[in-house]
């Protein structure tokens, strides 16, 4: 059994400056893009990808990254949840609404196939759907607006929240129908079945599954390519 994937890339990345959307810049021959798309359809448990790509985007995306596996592309709102949204509603008619779809960020290129094979696995036996995440191991500060510290947060049971997640066609659509329709912008589909008294279930995934966002985790992730050889 097989998922598609809804990949959200129609950012404009503001955090990370420059005139091109991170997404689509260059490293080690090919984009971002292509670096994620690559890592997401050569796993024997991808079964198509919607693409959601800004309107004013034409990224080439080379064939060979899709490793043969049906796509569409879908147009991109103003936020990652509209996108997200936008990338449900394009979803083949095969997809049926019980069936369980992924999303993953077009800016966390670096996902290795045991998470898939771990968040696949355990996800599916879950009746509402599972998200990659990871412990927080660091200790939380709380800023106060002189830049002081107001306090420090307790750490435990706090955990990041990564992409891929995992969840039902319907129920994720109309959970994130609900969000925006309540005005509440949420930053990952989890947060909006929480809204709907959720519990997705936390599968821990690998700290190098970093999200693109600055120059910095872009010079990470070329460092990460040179590992590979
Ligand atoms: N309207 C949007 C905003 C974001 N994304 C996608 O959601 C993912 C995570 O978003 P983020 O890292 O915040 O990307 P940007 O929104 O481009 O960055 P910034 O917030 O710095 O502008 C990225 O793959 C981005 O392309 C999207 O598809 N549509
Ligand atoms: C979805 C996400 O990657 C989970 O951590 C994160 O919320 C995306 O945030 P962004 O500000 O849209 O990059």
């Amino acid at each position: 059994m097989s998922s598609w994937v809804i990949v959200p890339a129609a950012g404009r990345g503001s955090r990370f400056g420059g005139e091109v959307p991170k997404q689509f810049l260059d490293v080690g021959g090919r984009s971002l893009l292509a670096h994620t798309l690559d890592a997401l359809a050569s796993h024997p448990g991808i079964g198509g990808v919607v693409l959601v790509l800004g309107t004013e985007d034409a990224p080439v995306v080379p064939e060979a990254v899709l490793h043969g596996k049906p796509w569409v592309r879908a147009a991109g709102g103003d936020t990652r949840a509209a996108s997200v949204l936008a990338g449900l509603r394009a979803l083949p008619e095969s997809v049926r609404p019980d069936d369980f779809v992924l999303v993953h960020d077009a800016a966390r290129p670096n996902l290795h196939a045991d998470d898939l094979d771990a968040l696949l696995e355990r996800g599916r036996m879950d009746p509402v759907g599972a998200i990659l995440a990871a412990p927080v191991r660091d200790t939380l500060k709380r800023a106060g607006d002189d830049g002081g510290i107001d306090g420090t947060e307790p750490r435990e049971r706090l955990w990041r929240a990564l992409t891929p997640q995992l969840f039902r066609r319907l129920q994720l659509g109309r959970a994130l129908e609900a969000a925006d329709a309540d005005g509440i912008a949420v930053t990952d589909e989890a947060m909006a079945m929480e809204r709907q008294g959720a519990r997705p279930l936390l599968v821990e995934g690998r700290e190098d599954n970093f999200k693109i966002t600055t120059p910095a985790d872009f010079a990470r992730f070329e460092f990460e390519l040179s590992r590979r050889g």
